[in-house]
C-alpha cells in the first residue's frame, strides 16, 4: 500500500508540475489515462489499507480495554465466591474479550477512514476537475498563423482581473515582444494564448479561428512553448528532447540538440544522452534546462512560438548559445515573447507594453522611444542598469 501511494504521489506531483509541458506538446485528453489509472489504483489501495491496517483511536482502545478490565473485576469475585463455576467465568471473559476486540477493529476502520478522507477528496477533485470546453465541430486553423487578441480580459479569480481589455495582433511571421513591470500579466497573456485558461470576456483568435473553436490537439500542434520554468520529466535527456516530436528521427533529435547547444551539456556528463535528469530536471542548471526546452521547440518546428524568456536561468557564458538557438527556432515563425533582454526587445517588430494587465503602448522600438512614455522610461532604466548606451 505504501509503495502504491508513493508511486501515485510521484505521478500526481509530476503530472501537476508538468501540465504546461503536457499541454504544449499535445498530451491532453486520453493521454491522461495513465494518471487516471494510477489514481484509481491508489484509491483502491487506500480503501484496502483502511479496511485492514490503520490503527484506530487510542482513546477508544483504552476505553474498550477498561470495559474488559471491569468485566474481569466483576466476574473474578463471583467465581471466587463460588456463585459461578471457574469454567463459566473463563468463558464469559473470553466472550467479552472477543467482543471488545471486534469493537476495536470497527473503531480502527472509522478512524482510518476519517484520516484518509481529505486525501481521497483531493484525488476525487483531480479526477472530477472540469476540462475546458471543447467544440463539437472544431474549426481548422488557416495557414496564416496570426494571433489576435480582441478585448481580452481574464482573472485567476473573479475579484481580481489580471488581464483587462487587451487588444493587439501578431501578424504571421512577425515577432511581438511583451514588456512591462513584474506582475503586469505578461506570462498570463502567453498562457491565455496557449489556452491554459479561457478568457472571461473578449476573444483570442489563432490562425483565423477563436481558440475556443479549435481542438486542443490542433492548437497545441501549431504552437511551440519555451517556458521560463522549464519542467523536465524524470527520464533521460534524450527522451526529454524527443517529447517535442515523438516521430522525429535520431538525426533530427541530434540536429535540434546541436543548435540548442545541448550537445555541449552531453559531452560534460559521464552518462551522456542517457543521463537521467531527475524529477523536474533538478540535476541540471536552469540554463541547461532551458536549452533542452529550446531543443524540444526546434524539434517540434511549430509555426507559432510562445516564449517566456528566462530572466536568470541563463548564465552569461551560455547566453550567446541560447540566443543562437533562439534565432533558429524563431526564424520565419509567428513569435510572441515575454522579453527581458534588451537585444531581443529591440529586435522585435512590435513591442506591447503591459501595465497592471492593460496595454498602455504598442509600436516599434523607435516609435515607442519617440513617444517618451512607459516604454521609453523602462528602456532607459534597463539600459542604465545593464550599462547599454541608447543612441
Ligand atoms: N496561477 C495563478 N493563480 C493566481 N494568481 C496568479 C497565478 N499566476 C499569476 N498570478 C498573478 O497574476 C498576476 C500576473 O502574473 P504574471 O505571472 O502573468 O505576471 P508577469 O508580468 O509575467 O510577472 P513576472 O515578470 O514577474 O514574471 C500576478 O499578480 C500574479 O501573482
Amino acid at each position: 500500500m505504501d509503495r502504491a501511494a508513493a508511486a501515485a504521489n510521484a505521478r500526481i506531483i509530476e503530472y501537476v508540475q508538468a501540465q504546461p509541458v503536457l499541454r504544449a506538446y499535445g498530451y491532453v485528453g486520453d493521454a491522461n489515462q495513465s494518471l487516471q489509472k494510477v489514481l484509481l489504483q491508489q484509491r483502491h489501495a487506500s480503501n484496502r489499507h483502511l479496511k485492514s491496517t490503520i490503527p484506530g483511536s487510542i482513546i477508544f482502545r483504552i476505553a474498550v480495554q477498561l470495559v474488559l478490565l471491569l468485566v474481569v473485576i466483576a466476574i473474578v469475585p463471583l467465581a471466587l465466591g463460588a456463585q459461578i463455576s471457574p469454567a463459566t467465568a473463563i468463558a464469559l471473559i473470553a466472550v467479552v474479550a472477543q467482543f471488545t476486540s471486534s469493537v476495536s477493529t470497527v473503531a480502527d476502520l472509522g478512524g482510518g477512514i476519517r484520516m484518509a478522507r481529505s486525501s481521497l477528496r483531493k484525488i476525487a477533485d483531480i479526477l472530477n476537475a472540469k476540462p475546458l470546453p471543447v467544440p463539437d465541430k472544431p474549426a481548422r486553423p488557416s495557414s496564416q498563423y496570426e494571433v489576435r487578441l480582441e478585448g481580452a480580459s481574464f482573472g485567476y479569480d473573479s475579484h481580481s482581473p489580471v488581464i483587462q481589455n487587451v487588444s493587439f495582433s501578431v501578424p504571421s511571421k512577425t515577432t511581438v515582444a511583451i514588456v512591462g513591470p513584474s506582475g503586469s500579466g505578461k506570462s498570463t497573456l502567453i498562457k491565455l494564448i496557449a489556452r491554459f485558461y479561457d478568457v472571461d470576456s473578449g476573444r483570442i483568435d489563432f490562425a483565423d479561428s477563436d481558440i475556443r473553436e479549435l481542438a486542443t490537439e490542433d492548437l497545441m500542434q501549431h504552437i511551440s512553448l519555451v517556458f521560463q520554468d522549464v519542467y523536465l520529466f524524470d527520464d533521460t535527456i534524450w527522451e526529454n528532447i524527443r517529447i517535442g516530436n515523438e516521430q522525429a528521427t535520431d538525426e533530427q533529435v541530434l540536429r535540434a540538440s546541436r543548435i540548442a547547444q545541448v550537445e555541449e551539456i552531453i559531452r560534460r556528463l559521464p552518462a551522456g544522452w542517457d543521463t537521467n535528469v531527475g524529477e523536474g530536471g533538478h540535476s541540471l542548471s536552469g540554463g541547461e534546462r532551458q536549452r533542452i526546452s529550446i531543443a524540444r521547440a526546434i524539434l517540434k518546428n511549430a509555426p507559432v512560438i510562445l516564449l517566456d524568456e528566462a530572466t536568470s536561468a541563463i548564465d552569461p557564458e551560455n547566453e550567446a548559445a541560447f540566443l543562437e538557438g533562439l534565432a533558429e527556432v524563431t526564424t520565419d515563425k509567428t513569435v510572441l515573447m515575454v522579453a527581458h533582454r534588451l537585444s531581443t526587445i529591440q529586435g522585435a517588430d512590435q513591442i506591447v507594453f503591459l501595465r497592471e494587465g492593460t496595454v498602455t503602448e504598442i509600436g516599434s522600438h523607435d516609435e515607442l522611444l519617440k513617444l517618451n512614455g512607459d516604454y521609453a522610461a523602462f528602456w532607459r532604466e534597463r539600459a542604465k542598469a545593464s550599462s547599454w548606451s541608447i543612441t
